[in-house]
């Protein structure tokens, strides 16, 4: 690593909107540039991308984890360093780009060429430009006979202030352009600063779990060189911990002897607990104290959407509890808490960035720990404002209060919830679609503006007219199947993105679902007042399709406090699976008996009855 000082080291970053690229492009850089070197015959046969390594990632095309890869590069007779942080690019992991970028100098803006400029592209724009990192404009997908390179380019300057000959035409599919980026990457982006022989500075950017080795860090070297066996310690939490192992990423670990100024890479030292690996942490020598890193923040509430996780066999509780805490380590912006419910016994609360990262944090869940789990309905936090002027947080529904409690005399003054500024980018032909959509959630001022400069309007369906939206929306409205909605109703031509706008005042109340006379708390939701009737109407018939018949007749409520606002009546079902089969084959009657089995598998036992797992989770998100 001697070889490498900060003159020849570029480290950068990909940002882009949602399936504009990203990822492609990574994993062409790591296969080109690594085929030389390290990618071993069996890694070779690597036709799957190579950064997306999660199973889940690959199944859903979207990268969840940021991966950091190292590549060597010659130009001109000298060989680069280039450090890639690949960043992932939905609007629920917007705070996993801010980090990764605090390790960069540049940022490649990638922009689909057949698609423009869209909601994220603007604000991951944003959030480079703030760190004050170099951005290289780039257009992908030029392949495709819908791109529109020269319309894009325009558009990039009218929005960006970028120059158009700035910008880069490539295709990240057939290669086309690539090496003019690699080289724009050398010439324009900045080396970074350090002094090898100033006191030890590591910025802790990431982390993950190793069972055998503990915690893994990812760090940028600010100062100073980093070697095995050294003392190190965190500014954070003053621990001190000897490096027993560090390297580059290449894109697998590759060790090395040290790790100097400008360079990134991982670090395995005697870490043990996850808890102690702090996003944005700085680290120094033992007995060399250094000024932390600016910006570091200690995790703090930064969830927008909570749920309950919990085992379907309640005895697995514990196993569950350790493999989240194992996976939250490779995913820190997860909250977990404990909780117990009546219904479903002992579990956790999650708190999460928005529906699509619960959705991930559960699906690798399943795939990587091989847990059975229900996952109950996402919730927003909500602030309970008291009539003594106290305030406090839920993020639970059962925790919220009973309509008694808002009469005069009772302790609630009123509830507030979150609010978010959302911005849509979507052509002309369906702003009113958009409009309606809302409206329908709720959304108040409502604003928008054309998006291309005149001229530039004939850009085909994707890019034609488009109108950018801003609207406010209550939180809540948009965490269950907004994004869905406004998909379909665009043809999949809408862009979305939002930020947080703080608190608003709400007229809400708590359904809740009885079940045979019983409340299951675990099935409890928030409900806009006027939504009341309509909701509970539509539940309760949803529960009623879902749940299995049982063996006594079993009446689906839904109540806001002691008023019944539906009903539905399951009736009552013969046990005997087999008993229709007479005169049959013994073996279709075992395979009918092993199906029943099948299906008890994934049934949740709640008082005396079974209820399927698409009850919890599954239903309620598919309003
Ligand atoms: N025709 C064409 N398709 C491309 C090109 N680059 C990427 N794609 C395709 O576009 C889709 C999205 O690409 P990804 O690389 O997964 O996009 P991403 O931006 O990494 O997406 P996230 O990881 O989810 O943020 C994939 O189906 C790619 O095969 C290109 O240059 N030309």
């Amino acid at each position: 690593m001697e070889d490498y000082p900060c003159e020849v080291i570029r480290n950068f970053s990909i940002i882009a909107h949602i399936d504009h690229g990203k990822s492609t492009l990574a994993d062409r850089y790591v296969k080109q540039l690594l085929l030389t070197n390290t990618i071993t015959k069996k890694d070779k046969g690597l036709n799957q991308q190579v950064l997306d390594k999660l199973k889940v990632e690959r199944e859903r095309g979207i990268t969840v984890k940021a991966q950091t890869a190292s590549m060597f590069h010659e130009k001109d007779g000298t060989n680069y360093l280039l450090n890639l942080i690949d960043t992932p690019g939905h609007v629920d992991f917007s705070w996993e780009v801010a980090r990764s970028l605090a390790a960069c100098q540049g940022a490649l803006l990638l922009v689909d060429a057949s698609q423009g400029v869209q909601a994220q592209s603007i604000s991951v724009f944003h959030v480079a430009r703030e760190k004050g990192l170099t951005i290289i404009p780039v257009l992908n997908k030029i392949d495709l006979p819908a791109a529109q390179p020269e319309i894009v380019a325009l558009q990039m300057q009218s929005t960006f202030g970028l120059d158009p000959s700035d910008v880069i035409q490539i295709s990240a599919k057939t290669g086309k352009g690539v090496e003019k980026v690699l080289q724009a990457i050398v010439n324009r982006i900045p080396p970074p600063v350090g002094d090898p022989s100033a006191p030890l500075k590591g910025f802790l950017f990431d982390s993950s779990y190793d069972r055998y080795r503990g915690v893994i860090s990812l760090m940028s070297i600010q100062g100073g060189v980093l070697r095995k066996g050294d003392k190190i310690a965190s500014c954070h939490t003053r621990k001190k911990y000897e490096v027993t192992e560090l390297g580059i990423m290449h894109p697998e670990e590759v060790p090395t002897d040290c790790l100097r100024p400008g360079q990134v890479g991982f670090v395995a030292c005697s870490m043990k607990e996850s808890g102690e690996a702090h996003i944005g942490d700085t680290f120094h020598r033992v007995g060399q104290l250094v000024e932390p890193m600016p910006g570091f923040k200690p995790a703090k509430a930064m969830a927008s959407v909570y749920a309950g996780i919990y085992p379907v066999d309640s005895s697995d509780f514990l196993k569950l509890e350790e493999s989240i805490k194992r996976l939250s380590l490779t995913d820190r912006s997860v909250e977990v808490t404990r909780e117990t419910s009546s219904a479903l016994g002992q579990g956790c609360r999650l708190g999460f960035l928005g529906t699509l990262h619960m959705d991930v944090f559960r699906q690798r869940l399943e795939d990587e720990y091989d847990a059975n789990v229900i996952i109950t309905a996402p919730t927003v936090p909500y602030q309970i404002v008291h009539r003594d002027g106290k305030t406090s947080l839920i993020s639970n529904p059962t925790e919220f209060p009973d309509p008694s409690e808002f009469a005069s005399g009772g302790r609630v003054r009123a509830v507030l919830e979150p609010i978010v500024k959302a911005s849509i980018i979507v052509p002309e032909k369906y702003f009113s679609a958009m409009m309606d959509l809302c409206f329908e959630h709720r959304g108040t001022d409502l604003d928008w503006q054309p998006m291309e400069a005149p001229g530039q309007a004939d850009g085909g369906e994707a890019m034609s007219n488009r109108v950018f939206m801003s609207v406010t929306l209550p939180l809540a409205e948009i965490v269950t199947g907004f994004f869905d909605k406004l998909k379909s109703r665009s043809s999949g031509f809408a862009s979305f993105d939002y930020e947080d706008a703080g608190y608003q005042k709400g007229d809400l109340r708590k359904m809740t679902f009885l079940l045979n006379h019983k409340p299951v708390d675990a099935l409890a939701l928030i409900v806009h007042a006027k939504a009341v009737d309509e909701t509970g109407r539509y539940w309760v018939e949803k529960l009623f399709k879902i749940i299995p018949r049982q063996l006594f007749e079993v009446p689906i409520q839904a109540a806001v406090g002691n008023t019944i606002i539906a009903r539905r009546t399951l009736s009552a079902l013969r046990a005997d699976v087999t008993a229709g089969l007479y005169g049959g084959h013994y073996e279709r009657k075992l395979k009918h008996l092993q199906n029943q089995k099948e299906s008890k598998r994934k049934m949740k036992r709640v008082g005396r009855i079974d209820l399927p797992q698409e009850a919890f989770f599954d239903l309620l998100s598919s309003k």
